[in-house]
């Protein structure tokens, strides 16, 4: 996250860390929880790593210096990307992990609600960016969990900004446009969550964006609400 702030311990419990154990383990996006068996993230994090037994699931976590090999972790019995993801900029960057065991959820690891359908075009005016990704485009992984307010953007300015591509429908676009605020690499998967009536929503997955923080060049989300009902068939 660029121009974030440490976020609170508890403050987004369905916020997970997705570690993938190839020479070493290490974070490498981020997820949510939306019920006790199934974790949402995005595509381009699992595609080329589609072996189940690399991953560990952190939950709970604030630091990533709490994790260690005493660390308890989830393991992953199933990945599920979405069948037309090719490439973020495309679109479809959304998949889905199945835990090995159904987790228990604690104040400090509980799932976000998906929004309804109805919800699908609500301007939501409460967002926030999370996760441990870099600070700056040459960054690195964050210790601490960042977090970011971003302002939503309609679909015709966020084409407007991406000129020389096309964005897809199935996106929400989020950001300034004097830039500054944002998420960057290693943030990918997390949510975009927004509070609406008193209850958070998991209403974008963090995608892509060209660099980090630019002016005029806003966060790309895939748009939960219209994956609704693939997130059913693929969970039930
Ligand atoms: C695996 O995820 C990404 O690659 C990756 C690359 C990005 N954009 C880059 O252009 C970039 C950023 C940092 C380093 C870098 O090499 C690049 C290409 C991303 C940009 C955003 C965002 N601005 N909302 C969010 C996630 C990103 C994930």
């Amino acid at each position: 996250i660029v121009g974030g702030t440490d976020s609170f311990p508890g403050e987004w419990p369905w916020q997970v860390s997705l570690h993938a154990k190839l020479s070493r383990q290490r974070h490498l996006c981020g997820g949510s929880i939306i019920s006790n068996q199934w974790i949402l993230t995005a595509a381009h994090c699992v595609t080329s790593l589609e072996n189940p037994n690399i991953w560990r699931i952190y939950a709970g976590i604030l630091r990533q210096s709490e994790i260690n090999e005493d660390t308890p972790f989830f393991k992953v019995e199933e990945i599920i990307v979405h069948s037309q993801y090719k490439h973020a900029q495309i679109g479809y960057d959304i998949a889905l992990m199945k835990l090995a065991k159904p987790m228990n959820f604690t104040d400090l690891q509980l799932p976000i609600c998906l929004p309804s359908k109805e919800d699908a075009n609500i301007f939501y005016t409460d967002c926030w960016v999370i996760g441990w990704g870099y600070r700056k485009e040459k960054g690195r992984v964050q210790d601490i969990l960042q977090k970011a307010p971003v302002p939503f953007m309609s679909k015709e300015e966020c084409q407007a900004r991406y000129r020389r591509r096309r964005i897809g429908d199935k996106v929400i676009c989020a950001g300034y446009d004097e830039g500054g605020r944002d998420a960057c690499k290693g943030d990918s998967g997390g949510p975009l969550s927004c509070r609406h009536e008193e209850l958070w929503y998991l209403v974008g997955i963090t995608s892509w964006g060209e660099g980090c923080a630019r002016p005029r060049q806003p966060g790309v989300y895939t748009k939960v609400a219209d994956y609704l009902d693939w997130i059913l068939e693929k969970t039930t």
